[in-house]
């Protein structure tokens, strides 16, 4: 079993277009488009496996770091979903999923990904791993979630064919307590 994180950046931008002089305030996520490995030309979050003595809160912030170059303070670290995704009835990865609204530096690109700031109203769902649709709306939106996510056909998993899924929506995350 693989076991690896997403995180999802979240900013305001204030984009200067009035309406009746207000200033119209969007939120946005960063997503990358992903450049190789798993679900390689899709978006997603920066993300990874976890390494050797790693927690996964650790890892996800390293990915960042190494993905899109942004600094995050484990603290500022939410999260938001752990993610069962099995392949043929067996569990293939575990996916710890966070989120932060709190960051230092401006994401820019690397071998791996290609940082993109996006409404969080138009998140291309369509260009994404297929069961995104089902549990990222809500976690962009400040709810936690616990889910499970078959896939049929066999490796690769992003050649798959995704059948069935489970949502338990905003319950309590547990997490290690080396984990902060
Ligand atoms: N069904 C799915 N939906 C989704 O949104 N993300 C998924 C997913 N299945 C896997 N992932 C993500 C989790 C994790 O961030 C990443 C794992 O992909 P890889 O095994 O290619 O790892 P990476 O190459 O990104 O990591 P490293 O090699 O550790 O840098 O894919």
């Amino acid at each position: 079993m693989i076991e690896a994180t997403l995180c999802f950046a979240l900013r305001v931008d204030a984009t200067g277009e009035s309406v009746d002089d207000n200033q119209r305030t969007e939120r946005e996520v960063l997503l990358i488009e992903k450049r190789r490995g798993l679900g390689e030309g899709w978006y997603n979050g920066p993300g990874g496996k976890l390494e050797a003595g790693e927690t996964p809160r650790e890892c996800a912030i390293r990915e960042t770091r190494e993905e899109v170059g942004l600094e995050i303070d484990p603290a500022d670290l939410e999260k938001a979903a752990e993610l069962t995704f099995t392949l043929d009835s067996e569990i293939h990865t575990f996916c710890h999923v966070y989120r932060t609204e709190s960051f230092a530096g401006e994401a820019r690109p690397s071998e791996e990904a290609r940082p993109e700031w996006v409404p969080v109203e138009d998140v291309p769902y369509d260009r994404m791993w297929e069961d995104d649709r089902l549990w990222l709306p809500g976690v962009l939106e400040g709810r936690t979630v616990v889910g499970e996510f078959a896939f049929e056909g066999g490796e690769p998993l992003d050649e798959a064919d995704f059948v069935e899924h489970d949502l338990e929506w905003d319950v309590t995350l547990e997490e290690g307590a080396d984990d902060g």
